[in-house]
């Protein structure tokens, strides 16, 4: 692969800010660049602005000054139809889901596809044959091809979760934002989500950004770590260099049980 500094970035945020109505600060000048293929975990305490940093990049959230491009463009400036094109490049997985759940798996999994054709089509639920062909190759690479038939609210929230993944990865998206995906997830399960955006992020080449609060999970999964503190970007570098004292820099305290996915904190001399 090439090194990154030889390669166009794929997101690059300018001098962004973001500052609630309430005041509250979401980013605060923040500058970075994620190249394609990286796999990037974005931590820090609640309230840090890991949700708002991931949704600025859709246009989820608008920005209050700075700007954002995703793929050489700007995301800020782009026009209604321009940020359509965009978002079909980004795919989004939430905390909670977010499958309607009396529909079947299929049918979810097809959402993901709706931004290539014209609302009429998709109301009537009109999928070309192709997208239905794409749809199971989703689910085939999250291994829940035997369930596209079954209603979404019939499966585990594991399941429904890796229904999610093949929702977004039924995009063909350059970029997949996973909002704190594994959040409500026993630990086992959660190992089994973070797998599948790892494998594609390694099969398929598509850049991963996840927020995550388990340091173990960043740690294990991800190549670059994004530390966020009061909306400032307070470390930014490869995983190998996230030490204990790095996060806990990052959080501005010490690690406790309850920031490891396992609940384990290793023993420090
Ligand atoms: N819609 C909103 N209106 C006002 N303030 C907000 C809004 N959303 C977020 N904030 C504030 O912006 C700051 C950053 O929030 P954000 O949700 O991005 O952090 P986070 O790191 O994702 O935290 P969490 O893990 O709790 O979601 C916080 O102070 C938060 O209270």
């Amino acid at each position: 692969m090439d090194a990154p500094s030889s390669r166009e970035p794929l997101v690059v945020f300018d001098r962004v800010r973001k500052v609630y109505p309430t005041g509250a600060v979401g980013l605060d000048d923040v500058s970075v660049a994620i190249y394609p293929g990286e796999f990037v975990a974005i931590v820090g305490l609640s309230g840090a602005g890991k949700t708002t940093f991931l949704r600025a990049i859709n246009r989820l959230i608008e920005i209050s000054s700075g700007e954002i491009f995703f793929a050489g463009r700007s995301v800020t400036r782009a026009t209604p139809a321009e940020l359509r094109r965009m978002r079909r490049d980004i795919g989004m997985v939430f905390q909670n889901f977010n499958l309607v759940k009396r529909l079947t798996v299929l049918q979810n999994v097809l959402a993901g596809r709706v931004g290539y054709h014209p609302t009429w089509r998709v109301l009537l639920g009109l999928f070309p044959k192709e997208d239905v062909a794409i749809a199971m190759k989703a689910l085939e690479r999250v291994h829940l091809a035997d369930k596209a038939y079954v209603r979404a609210d019939q499966l585990s929230g594991g399941q429904q979760q890796r229904v999610a993944v093949a929702r977004a990865l039924a995009q063909e998206p350059r970029l997949i934002l996973a909002d704190e995906p594994v959040a409500s997830l026993d630990p086992v399960t959660a190992e089994v989500i973070m797998d599948d955006l790892r494998r594609i992020n390694r099969e398929l080449g598509i850049t991963v950004l996840v927020n995550l609060h388990f340091v173990d999970l960043a740690r294990r999964y991800a190549d670059r770590i994004l530390g966020l503190r009061a909306g400032k970007v307070v470390f930014d570098g490869p995983v190998s260099e996230a030490t204990d004292e790095v996060f806990e820099f990052i959080y501005g305290r010490p690690l406790t049980r309850e920031d490891m996915r396992t609940g384990e904190v290793a023993a420090r001399g």
